[in-house]
């Protein structure tokens, strides 16, 4: 496949190995400096850039009739209306917070952890999520993830970041400590005990290798799909 990576950071980089390694051609690559994406050659476009970037990139990939991965956090007040655009101009998009297998496994136990503890009152939960300091949003996207699928299944009803005002409130810590890939960590806490699920990424390979297993799936495609849909979960 001809792939476009827009974005081509610590993750764009991490992506044209595993892309290169599989088969693929990268046939063009972004960054804050590209004015003008031409997608004429290109099979699937895969954007991993910053939050303010992330809306143009899509529609551009849909305005030019090319499939767009989105890995890029910190946008998502404006997904509903990228879907909106997907399916007027008969897309394909899959956006997700995380793209790696590992996570996606965490992100179905964290679901089914919340429902088991949803009627349990004397526990607590809180989360912590720790990245690198070159991270330009709080809290992760995979902790909001981790937060509305803990919503879904309990009684809470919001997320807050460093504080709860209320009982209702998931209250997430955000670290930032120089060179972490990305650690998650749910806790549910009462006076006799504790329960944590914690994923830890060694690295990011397996957040790209996601990604291009995600590119490869959606050519050929039309609509919006997610990681679960990928990968059979
Ligand atoms: N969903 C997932 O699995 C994962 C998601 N992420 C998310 O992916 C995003 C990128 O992460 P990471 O690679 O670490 O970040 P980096 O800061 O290393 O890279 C960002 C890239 O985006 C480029 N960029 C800036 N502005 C634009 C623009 N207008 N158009 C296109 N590219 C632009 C930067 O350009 P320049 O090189 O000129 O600075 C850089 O190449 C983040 O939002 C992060 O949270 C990260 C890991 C996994
Ligand atoms: O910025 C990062 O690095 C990461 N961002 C994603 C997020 O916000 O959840 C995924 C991963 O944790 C790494």
């Amino acid at each position: 496949m001809n792939i476009a990576l827009l974005g081509y950071g610590k993750m764009g980089k991490v992506i044209e190995k595993i892309a290169v390694e599989r088969g693929h051609k990268i046939v063009l690559k972004t960054t804050r400096d590209t004015s003008e994406i031409n997608l004429s050659n290109v099979d699937v476009a895969i954007d991993f850039s910053i939050p303010s970037a992330a809306v143009n990139n899509i529609s551009t990939c849909f305005n030019q009739n090319t499939p767009v991965i989105s890995g890029t956090t910190g946008w998502l007040g404006s997904y509903d209306k990228m879907v909106e655009l997907c399916q007027s101009k008969k897309g394909a998009f899959i956006y997700s917070s995380n793209f790696s297998l590992g996570v996606n496994i965490f992100f179905e136990l964290n679901k089914q952890l919340a429902k088991m503890m949803a009627n349990l009152n004397q526990y607590n939960v809180s989360m912590e999520e720790i990245h690198h300091t070159q991270k330009l949003d709080a809290p992760s996207g995979t902790a909001i993830t981790l937060a509305e699928g803990i919503i879904e299944n309990t009684s809470k009803t919001a997320w807050q970041l460093d504080r709860t005002e209320k009982n209702t409130e998931i209250p997430i810590v955000a670290k930032r400590i120089e060179g972490v890939p990305g650690t998650h960590t749910v806790n549910f806490s009462s006076e006799i005990d504790s329960i944590e699920i914690k994923h830890t990424a060694h690295n990011r390979n397996g957040f790209a290798l996601g990604a291009v297993i995600a590119a490869e799936w959606i050519k050929g495609k039309t609509g919006v799909y997610n990681m679960k849909d990928v990968l059979g979960l």
